[in-house]
């Protein structure tokens, strides 16, 4: 008995949490709304120390916490969520914690396309982005089910990066466009013995190597956050931030919720104008 009101009173003060967190997104869309958050998941490790947990519990925190902001988000009408999850520098870490982090990514992606997960509740579309031909054969295998699976999914998109590097996507896409150029000239066949040269055919666009980018299918970020006070980029869409609000709270990933959500759409809605001028310019 003792159990069953237990869970009526969580049920009830669940539905009411609902219910004025809507209410709070109704207030905040009378301003404009983010199209597009980054974030990057600092913080899993520390916080599984602070917490006297087992090794590999700061990071399913972390998954938990990525599930509740997705919702939120969604809720919100937010339509890009992208995370910055595994870089490829992350694979230089002890190969214990490597391979705990990508059985937990296994794990998870499998868990995304179960019917009550939030990606199906609420018609997320995966996206999985960065260099994957880096990932070991499994999980890149069920990123590629978790993406073709959700490719009908149009009400918001979560691009989960991994063994992703700026860096990494310039360079692929600047050499991807130089391919597609080699590609556009040797078609014309008419490149013999130097007669006609290469500045005739015009050099490598811009909009060629926007469109290589891992990131192309998405606009850019209107706010990027990274969790546990950190200030760095570390190398995570040096492209796409150059007008971006930068948000930096001192909570762990885990750690963070609605009022890091709500604090960071009241800042973005302070500086929209600035923002929206300065790309106007650009
Ligand atoms: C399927 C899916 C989306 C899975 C995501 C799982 C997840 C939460 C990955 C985070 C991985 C990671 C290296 C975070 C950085 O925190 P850190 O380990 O560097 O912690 P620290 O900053 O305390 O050292």
């Amino acid at each position: 008995m003792e159990n069953k009101v237990d869970g009526l009173i969580g049920r009830l003060s669940q539905g009411s949490l609902a219910y004025m967190r809507r209410l709070l997104f109704r207030v905040l869309s009378v301003g404009p709304i983010p199209n597009h958050l980054a974030f990057i998941l600092d913080g899993n490790r520390r916080y599984a120390r602070k917490w006297k947990l087992g090794e590999g519990m700061g990071h399913r925190a972390g998954f938990l916490s990525l599930m509740c902001l997705m919702k939120y988000c969604c809720e919100l009408g937010v339509k890009y969520v992208t995370i910055y999850a595994f870089s490829i520098d992350n694979f230089r870490r002890k190969p214990q914690e490597v391979q705990g982090v990508m059985d937990l990514m296994l794990e998870k992606i499998e868990g995304l396309l179960k019917e009550e997960s939030i990606v199906n509740q609420y018609g997320v579309r995966v996206y999985f982005i960065g260099n994957l031909k880096l990932l070991s054969d499994p999980v890149r295998l069920a990123a590629e089910k978790a993406m073709k699976a959700t490719s009908n999914n149009n009400n918001c998109a979560l691009l989960i990066c991994v063994a992703y590097t700026s860096t990494d996507e310039i360079f692929h896409a600047a050499v991807e466009s130089c391919e597609d150029k080699c590609s556009e000239i040797r078609s014309l066949g008419r490149l013999q013995n130097g007669e006609i040269g290469l500045e005739k055919y015009g050099a490598v666009s811009l909009a060629n190597v926007e469109k290589h980018m891992y990131m192309g299918v998405a606009p850019d970020p209107d706010i990027l956050v990274r969790t546990s006070g950190e200030t760095r980029l570390s190398n995570f869409l040096l492209w796409q931030t150059s007008t971006c609000l930068l948000y930096s709270p001192e909570a762990l990933w885990p750690e963070i919720g609605l009022r890091h959500l709500v604090w960071a759409v009241l800042n973005f809605q302070r500086i929209h104008p600035y923002v929206e001028r300065t790309r106007k310019q650009l």
